[in-house]
């Protein structure tokens, strides 16, 4: 009797945690249900938000061909596939980068999440430890001592799940990104360590580079500015192109023209630093270098809201000292041969020559932020798919420019031989 009680109650022992393992999966399965319900709904909204604004990009003035939609949409699918939208890939640290992402970038979101996914979330967290490095070098006010020692640290914090600053930077994303950098150094930390290691020395370079400067105080010689345009940015273009390599997606030979990659980088910092003269100034930020500027003035921030004949050669110089290193980024993005790494790299390139064709004599850079129509980035975004058609592209904006070098000025003539060499590069 005693013998059938217990195996009885052996049994129902059993159901009872049989019973209580299927109460516990089925909550886990109504849980993913809701975060993939949640994320599904997030991805049709978004969808549907560019599937309208397509529709009505059709009226506009803009000749969008049934192509042209098509490969849009092409180009959104890789935006809902980052969604991750498979419930046993949601992390939460993970989705709070690419949210960040889409807040502190204005131009890079797109181009991140279309890239191919064995290098994206390598990317995103190189683009967000570096907005971490650059919200540090610029915000006010921070005492100098504690800049300096923030940024010379800053390589052995990346992956640091614990480091977080209440109050550093000097608007809201910015700040709400150093506060919870957790969840950086979270991802971080599960890439790949070959990964790490570029990222890590990248930053390392870039930082040191970052005192350098704060320590020297201005730039004067044009080969300082190219230096400082290096360590900001040249250097993105060397760890970008070596996770390119690493991964396999692109070939090891283009690890030889190094150079090129730090000429894609120098092309797109210096084009902001030309766009950004007023903010700049009005920052108290002074980036263009005294030996361009002593040939027009001893002080160039004169000429905020003051676009005189001086101040226009100034900028018409400092345009064509950018555009001096284009034809080293078309040489580099030749060499590429995935899609989605070449529009990554790419879209950036034709955004920044189309911005160097709106500044150049353009008496606006003086008193504000002069930027693309928003019709003009989304034609960049959507045409530029492949070597041709970014050849296409950078044809039209080469051409476009070319009428406004009506003048004959010193300046005009070798603005139109640079832009005659990069037309003749296709
Ligand atoms: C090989 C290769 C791809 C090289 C390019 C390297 C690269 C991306 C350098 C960063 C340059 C730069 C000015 C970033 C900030 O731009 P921003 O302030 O306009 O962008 P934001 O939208 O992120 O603020």
């Amino acid at each position: 009797m005693n013998t059938e009680l217990e195996t009885l109650r052996v049994s129902l022992e059993q159901e009872k945690q049989k019973r209580i393992k299927l109460e516990t999966d089925l909550e886990e399965a109504n849980q993913k249900l809701k975060i993939s319900t949640e994320l599904i709904q997030e991805a049709l909204s978004k969808y549907e938000k560019v599937y309208r604004k397509l529709i009505s990009l059709e009226n506009t003035e803009l000749d969008y061909s049934e192509k042209n939609l098509n490969e849009e949409l092409e180009l959104v699918n890789g935006v809902l596939e980052t969604l991750k939208i498979n419930p046993n890939n949601f992390d939460e640290s993970l989705e709070y980068c690419y949210k960040k992402l889409e807040k502190v970038s204005r131009s890079f979101t797109v181009v991140i999440n279309q890239l191919n996914p064995v290098i994206r979330d390598e990317i995103c967290i190189f683009y967000l430890v570096l907005r971490a490095l650059d919200t540090i070098e610029d915000d006010p006010n921070l005492d100098l001592d504690n800049k300096l020692k923030l940024l010379k640290n800053f390589h052995n914090n990346i992956g640091n799940e614990f480091y977080e600053h209440d109050n550093i930077g000097d608007e809201p994303d910015y700040i709400e990104l150093m506060r919870n950098y957790r969840h950086v150094a979270k991802i971080f930390n599960k890439l790949d360590s070959k990964y790490q290691e570029i990222i890590r020395d990248i930053t390392k370079k870039m930082a040191d580079g970052m005192c350098e400067f704060i320590e020297a105080k201005g730039i004067k010689k044009i080969q300082e500015y190219d230096l400082y345009c290096h360590y900001v940015a040249g250097l993105v273009g060397i760890g970008l192109t070596q996770i390119f390599v690493a991964s396999e997606i692109e070939e090891k030979a283009i690890l030889n023209e190094l150079n090129l990659a730090n000429s894609m980088g120098l092309f797109l910092q210096k084009t902001n630093i030309i766009r950004d003269y007023a903010e700049d100034v009005e920052k108290k930020r002074y980036f263009w270098p005294e030996e361009i500027c002593s040939e027009f003035t001893t002080n160039y921030i004169e000429f905020l809201g003051k676009p005189c004949d001086n101040a226009m050669r100034l900028l018409n110089t400092m345009v064509n000292d950018a555009l001096r290193h284009f034809n080293e980024c078309i040489n580099y993005l030749k060499s590429l041969n995935e899609i989605s790494v070449f529009k990554f790299c790419s879209i950036p390139q034709v955004m920044a020559l189309a911005t160097l064709e709106l500044v150049f004599n353009n008496e606006l850079v003086f008193s504000s932020n002069v930027k693309l129509e928003k019709s003009e980035s989304l034609k960049i975004f959507s045409n530029c798919l492949n070597y041709e058609r970014f050849g296409e592209l950078i044809k039209d904006i080469v051409q476009k420019w070319k009428l406004k070098l009506t003048k004959s000025d010193r300046i005009f003539d070798q603005t139109k031989e640079l832009l005659e060499q990069i037309f003749n590069n296709f």
